[in-house]
């Protein structure tokens, strides 16, 4: 279980949000909303650890994260607004090569299969400089396919999809909290998580 108790959070001078308490259950998935600049990206990021909180605490399982380090970030998956891919590298070098960071050893076989789940067939090889702004959207979500985080913790991933594919990360998503998952995201389209509760958490 993930529990955030009186987090505070400050970018520059500006206190963003304070006295922020949630917890997430496995199987449970909660929206952050909030207007531009509210604070969402910066929250997503503290619970990730790449923003130090002016106060407060985040635990999982009942630990710190501080104190679990390594073994709270093996479980959990970050996919940020940008893409985080790169473009002189194929889709399927780029999602071997983020799976290999993640300490997994990712089989062509297993990449060429996520990759079409996600719509990127026949473009698998191609530097993804060429492949459209949605397609390599899609090839950064495919690493929700190829990881076996816990914690899904995503920035705007359903920017630039198209029906079809905001459709296929809802289902992904219902999959991964019907194994015991969760997810916290945000977004400024609806995504529709067939059969779950979707809790939300609103930044001011
Ligand atoms: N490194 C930084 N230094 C100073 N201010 C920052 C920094 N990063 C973010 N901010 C400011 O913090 C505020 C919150 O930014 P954040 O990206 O968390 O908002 P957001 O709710 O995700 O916005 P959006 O909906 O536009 O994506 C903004 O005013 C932003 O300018």
């Amino acid at each position: 279980m993930l529990e955030v108790s009186n987090l505070a959070c400050s970018r520059g001078d500006h206190r963003l949000f304070s006295g922020l308490c949630f917890a997430l259950s496995p199987g449970q998935i909660m929206q952050v909303q909030g207007a531009n600049g509210s604070g969402k990206t910066s929250l997503l990021r503290t619970l990730c650890g790449f923003i130090s909180p002016d106060e407060g605490c985040i635990s999982w399982g009942g630990t710190d994260v501080r104190e679990l380090a390594e073994d709270y970030f093996a479980q959990m998956m970050y996919l940020g607004h940008l893409n985080a891919i790169k473009d002189e590298l194929s889709a399927l070098e780029n999602l071997r090569i983020s799976a290999g960071l993640s300490g997994m050893e990712l089989s062509e076989a297993d990449a060429i299969a996520a990759l079409r789940r996600m719509g990127i067939k026949g473009r698998e090889r191609l530097p993804t400089k060429v492949l459209s702004q949605g397609q390599r959207r899609r090839v950064s979500l495919a690493r929700l396919l190829v990881n076996d985080a816990r914690l899904w913790v995503l920035d705007e991933p359903l920017a630039a999809l198209d029906v079809g594919a905001v459709a296929l990360i809802g289902e992904l998503i219902r999959e991964h909290l019907a194994g015991g998952g969760m997810v916290i995201f945000t977004t400024h389209q609806p995504l529709v998580v067939a059969g779950m509760e979707m809790r939300s958490l609103s930044l001011s």
